[in-house]
């Protein structure tokens, strides 16, 4: 019985079968499947080629042709539908020099990377499994697809790939593919920072990181991760707290903070990351609210100023950090912060030009500390958010 999102790809199968072709549904769908797990993407693997592919459907996207992958849109959804290709030559371990398009499913599973990750299924539901991916799942092994030194040299971010699935599933490798992935793990030094990103993420949230952390470690595999490479006696420390239930942002925060980083060069830690400047600022904020939670309880002032998030992180972090298990105490703060007069500056029932208007005076750096005063005397209770009370406030306290 075929289940959705499959269901609802299957006429995009039995439109390249009409034209000819032959097409499956490959990937890490099927491994999701098979492992009943939640299903992201559907990937199609067909013997068309990619302008055959485009004479079918009427809307695509040239996504990476070279590559043999055209982005298919069909009733609402998007499919990545890629040629079979064999990767003939490669180049300083990145990236195939050159792809070759075949016609023949079984050439293409054999260069895919893991045997979990190497099985077709056609549109009847039946599996093509010629490299036993179903008895891999079925012992939770990672596994390649045949010598793992030759599937890590063609592209070495498998190597990382393998942990992220440790973490991901908590399948364990396979005992010839570890061997490989930790003679040859230097080959990740060739590996773009964004591949990394993306499979060091995923690592970072999965249900077993405790066991891929120690990994990354025990391979040396931290070696090849910027900013991380001089750190793991502090990454080892890590396995003193209990952090799973941390997101990607106070994973990031947790990492910073065990590394003991300064201040000032978190940013260039996490752009060296490649990390979008807005996340950055975000794991910025957690982490001085964390900080300053580890001296002291939060004031409604820090409540007000940190924001339902950064409260939330922060005192997640901080429970990590302090090892206290049962504890209310984020429910407790997030209550507080919930009883706050205003929530944002924009909350206060005053503008400047009220003040300016008040006090007759015309504006300057003067306006913006009469505002944020006003606003700290809101937020600690100590002034009503009201016009009226809020004039009468500001004209007693102001010099004549
Ligand atoms: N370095 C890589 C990356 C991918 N693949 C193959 O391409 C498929 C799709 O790759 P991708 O979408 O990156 O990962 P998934 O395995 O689908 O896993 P997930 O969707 O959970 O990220 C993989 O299943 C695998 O067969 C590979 O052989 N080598």
């Amino acid at each position: 019985m075929m289940i959705e999102p499959f269901l609802s790809a299957l006429p995009v199968l039995e439109r390249l079968e009409a034209a000819g072709y032959e097409a499956y549904f490959v990937g890490g769908s099927v491994r999701d499947y098979l492992l009943k797990k939640q299903i992201s993407d559907v990937d199609i693997a067909t013997s068309a080629t990619p302008v055959e592919v485009k004479e079918i459907f009427s809307k695509t996207v040239d996504i990476g042709i070279e590559h043999g992958t055209v982005l298919v849109l069909y009733n609402q959804e998007s499919y990545e539908i890629t040629t079979f290709r064999t990767e003939a030559e490669y180049q300083d371990y990145r990236r195939p020099k050159e792809v070759a398009f075949i016609r023949n499913l079984k050439d293409d599973l054999k260069r895919r990377d893991f045997s979990m990750n190497a099985i077709a299924m056609d549109k009847n539901g039946k599996l093509i499994d010629p490299f036993k991916g179903q008895l891999a799942i079925k012992d939770k092994l990672i596994q390649t697809v045949g010598r793992a030194e030759d599937r890590f040299r063609e592209d070495a971010l498998r190597m990382m790939r393998a942990v992220r699935f440790v973490s991901q599933l908590s399948f364990s490798i396979e005992n010839d593919t570890l061997t490989a992935l930790t003679n040859h793990i230097d080959l990740l030094e060739n590996i773009a920072v964004e591949r990394k990103k993306v499979e060091f993420e995923k690592l970072l949230i999965g249900n077993n990181r405790r066991i891929a952390l120690k990994m990354i470690l025990d391979t040396n595999l931290f070696l090849y991760l910027p900013g991380l490479n001089n750190n793991k006696q502090e990454l080892e420390q890590l396995q003193n707290f209990q952090y799973d239930s941390l997101n990607k942002k106070e994973m990031w925060s947790l990492l910073l903070f065990c590394i003991d980083i300064k201040e000032k060069l978190i940013e260039t830690f996490l752009r060296d990351w490649r990390m979008p400047i807005k996340e950055i600022r975000e794991i910025q904020h957690t982490l001085f609210f964390l900080k300053k939670r580890l001296q002291q309880e939060w004031s409604i002032y820090d409540l007000y100023n940190a924001g339902y998030d950064n409260i939330l992180s922060a005192e997640k972090l901080y429970l990590v950090f302090t090892r206290i298990k049962e504890s209310d105490s984020i429910k407790h703060w997030l209550d507080l912060y919930e009883q706050l007069p205003i929530k944002y500056l924009s909350d206060m029932n005053v503008t400047g030009n009220d003040v300016m208007e008040w006090l007759n005076k015309s504006g300057g750096p003067w306006l913006k500390d009469t505002l944020l005063k006003i606003e700290r005397a809101i937020v600690e209770g100590k002034l009503e958010n009201n016009k009226q009370k809020i004039k009468e406030w500001l004209m007693a306290c102001s010099p004549k």
